[in-house]
């Protein structure tokens, strides 16, 4: 910073060289020097950046970029924080797309078909950590060392070579234990494992002591020097890039310069590479700022004339796009696209491990997916859905001499002959309703039977009068169900085959399904069962994706690589691990323990409560790629599940069956134009 400033002093003292240097731009001055001090085999270019534009949302990060890394050099990119550099290397190796512009990475653009980059033929360290923390550092480089088909010998080989040139700690320690260098050391490892031809480097010497910043320049100086390798790095340490064949100065995504930082010196007399920087920011400031003030409608004179016809993005001096160059035009056969598309078995079985690892040394997160659902359904069957017990009652009988207020359970004769206190127990609660007998009940009762036509009073006085509290639906109708019961059981017993004559004429059959005395335990829990397979799918997808992205990881193993197809089936395999654990001991619960009735196919019902864990499942990737942050895919999570839970119809109904809908979402997180409405899609095809 010290030396930013005195530069940055140093610069303002000296508006008449700035003017000079400029008046020499002009003139092609500079532009003849550099050229002539550009390294030699520049025709072959590692990287090749021409016009390239980037924003995100309204701010535009990248504008108008060219810039060109020479095969078999390094290439020091700087430039002042927020400039771009991390956008224009996500966008070099792939994980970023650009509307506009042309990007060439060793031949071919990234991501094309059959093209190793991303892939084993780049090596990229992100800004980010990028690190499976529980992993340890051996388990780091051997998943990495898995991606890029490497055998576990030259796995070995390499890691035994990196922990003693990067100065790691044991293989064995964690990489939640280690310091921020440390940490900074492995993913920086992880880049080299493969020996890429291209290494793509974000910062790799932040938070690194200066003997090993020198160390790693040294090694980067000796690979390069086969001629076979190129790096592009990026510092904040703006001398250390000295050690770099060419150096790219970059300001509001676009470059002020591109040349050997020793020519960059000598062409602004600077001693230093920070001091040549702080006058190409002064240049392009002070011809920002004329070309700002110029009047309306008035002309340029012909010291502003310095830019005129160049639009802000074209560099000071350097490397631009040479007139007339072309865009190598690239093709691949049926064949190759195929095989680019066709997910492999191999990143499918390392991503897989690395779920199994991270799994094992996470025990206590192992728990409670297994043992949460049991410990829910468990809960359920307990305290939800059994048959109502000890309800209190109050019976007033009318018919009686006796005076007494009796509680009863469920529905018992009893006598209350005061009303008031009957009620007045149900207002405060002590009872759930009051059956009232009126004094003639039994006189009046028996003429209902016997006789053909009888007043309103007769019928009015042999009725039993029920007030229930409704509150409880549940309990009011299960009231209900017994008192129509015990009248059925005191008519049946009273006048046996002429109990028909006060009867409902409707006579309920055995059921076709189900039984007569079902519980609500048992209609319950089968609901249960899915919804638990369903909601803790969704929440731990969603939050394994939303963190894996957020801590850089999906991008370091696209660049790596994988395929998002990939990522998705080897989630989807662990995913169904757990989810067969959790079934088995679901299954073992509700049957063996709480002895709940099966009478169809245990087969068909694991195969349901499966497809219930993939839609699950499919429906946490879809919250994963809407949302970018672990709270509020948290929120969705939770926010969706009275929403799903009221407005689910039953899929066999509408034609819809589970498997449909996980084909929708999976298909939805692999080709998700229209993220956004990713709710309505859901409503659609699931609720209905
Ligand atoms: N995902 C994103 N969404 C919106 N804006 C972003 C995103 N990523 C970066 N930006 C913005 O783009 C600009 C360039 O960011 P970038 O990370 O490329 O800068 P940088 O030069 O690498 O900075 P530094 O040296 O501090 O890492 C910054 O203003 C940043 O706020």
């Amino acid at each position: 910073m010290a030396a930013e400033a005195a530069g940055r002093d140093d610069a303002t003292v000296r508006p008449a060289e700035c003017n000079e240097m400029e008046e020499r731009l002009r003139d092609g001055e500079m532009k003849t020097d550099l050229e002539a001090s550009l390294p030699s085999g520049q025709e072959d270019y590692a990287i090749r950046c021409r016009d390239v534009c980037r924003s995100y949302g309204k701010l535009k990060v990248l504008n108008n970029l060219n810039l060109s890394v020479p095969q078999g050099q390094i290439y020091g990119l700087l430039g002042p924080s927020g400039c771009g550099k991390t956008t224009l290397l996500k966008c070099i190796v792939g994980t970023l797309k650009i509307p506009r512009g042309h990007i060439t990475v060793l031949g071919k653009p990234p991501a094309f078909p059959g093209h190793e980059v991303p892939g084993k033929m780049v090596g990229y360290m992100p800004q980010d950590l990028a690190l499976y923390s529980e992993f340890t550092i051996s388990d780091t480089l051997v998943f990495f060392g898995r991606i890029h088909g490497l055998t576990s010998k030259e796995t070995q080989a390499r890691m035994d070579f990196l922990i003693d040139f990067l100065d790691l700690p044991q293989k064995n320690s964690l990489v939640r234990h280690l310091s921020g260098g440390q940490k900074r050391r492995v993913s920086l490892g992880a880049a080299l494992l493969q020996n890429p031809e291209l290494l793509i480097l974000d910062e790799p010497t932040v938070g690194v002591d200066p003997v090993l910043r020198a160390k790693i320049w040294q090694h980067l100086v000796e690979i390069v020097k086969t001629g076979k390798v190129s790096v592009i790095i990026t510092t904040h340490y703006i001398e250390e890039a000295r050690q770099a064949n060419v150096v790219g100065l970059m300001r509001n995504g676009h470059l002020l310069a591109e040349s050997p930082p020793d020519a960059l010196m000598k062409q602004h007399s600077a001693t230093t590479l920070e001091q040549a920087f702080l006058q190409l920011c002064e240049i392009s400031d002070q011809s920002g700022s004329k070309r700002e003030s110029v009047p309306p409608g008035g002309t340029l004179d012909e010291s502003q004339s310095f830019e005129s016809g160049k639009d802000e993005s074209q560099p000071i001096l350097g490397v631009g796009p040479v007139p007339g160059e072309e865009i190598p035009k690239c093709s691949a056969d049926w064949k190759v696209r195929a095989r680019h598309l066709l997910p492999k078995l191999r990143n499918i079985a390392a991503l897989t491990i690395k779920t199994m690892v991270r799994m094992k040394r996470m025990p206590g997160s192992l728990c409670f997916q297994f043992l949460l659902p049991v410990i829910q359904i468990s809960l359920i069957c307990l305290c939800v859905g059994g048959d109502p017990r000890e309800i209190q009652v109050a019976v007033v009988n009318n018919e009686t001499s006796t005076n007494s207020l009796q509680q009863i359970t469920a529905v018992l004769p009893g006598q209350l002959q005061c009303a008031t206190d009957a009620f007045e127990g149900i207002y405060n609660g002590e009872y759930w309703g009051v059956i009232g007998f009126s004094s003639n009940f039994t006189k009046y009762l028996r003429k209902r039977m016997v006789e053909r036509q009888v007043s309103r009073e007769v019928v009015d006085g042999g009725s039993a009068h029920v007030w229930l509290d409704l509150t409880n639906r549940q309990i009011a109708l299960m009231l209900q169900k017994k008192l129509h019961d015990a009248f059925q059981a005191f008519v049946d017993h009273k006048l046996g085959s002429m109990s028909y004559l006060v009867s409902l004429p409707i006579k309920f059959e055995e059921p076709i399904y189900g039984s007569m005395n079902t519980d609500f335990t048992t209609f319950v829990t089968p609901g249960a069962v899915l919804s638990i397979t369903f909601y803790l799918a969704v929440g731990l997808t969603a939050l394994s994706f939303v963190l894996e992205r957020k801590e850089g990881l999906l991008d370091r193993c696209w660049v790596a690589g994988v395929s998002s197809l990939e990522t998705m089936l080897a989630h989807l395999f662990s995913q169904l691990l757990v989810i067969s654990v959790q079934i088995t001991l679901l299954l073992l619960f509700i049957l063996l323990v709480f002895n709940m009735p099966n009478e169809g196919s245990l087969v068909l019902i694991i195969i349901l409560i499966v497809l219930q864990g993939v839609t699950g499942i499919s429906f946490g990737l879809v919250i994963s790629a809407a949302i970018d942050d672990e709270q509020s895919a948290n929120q969705a999570a939770l926010g969706i599940f009275y929403p799903n839970l009221i407005i689910s119809g039953r899929p066999a109904r509408t034609g819809l069956s589970p498997e449909m809908t996980s084909v929708t979402y999976l298909m939805w997180w692999r080709y998700n134009p229209l993220r956004k409405i990713w709710c309505q899609v859901y409503i659609i095809t699931y609720n209905n």
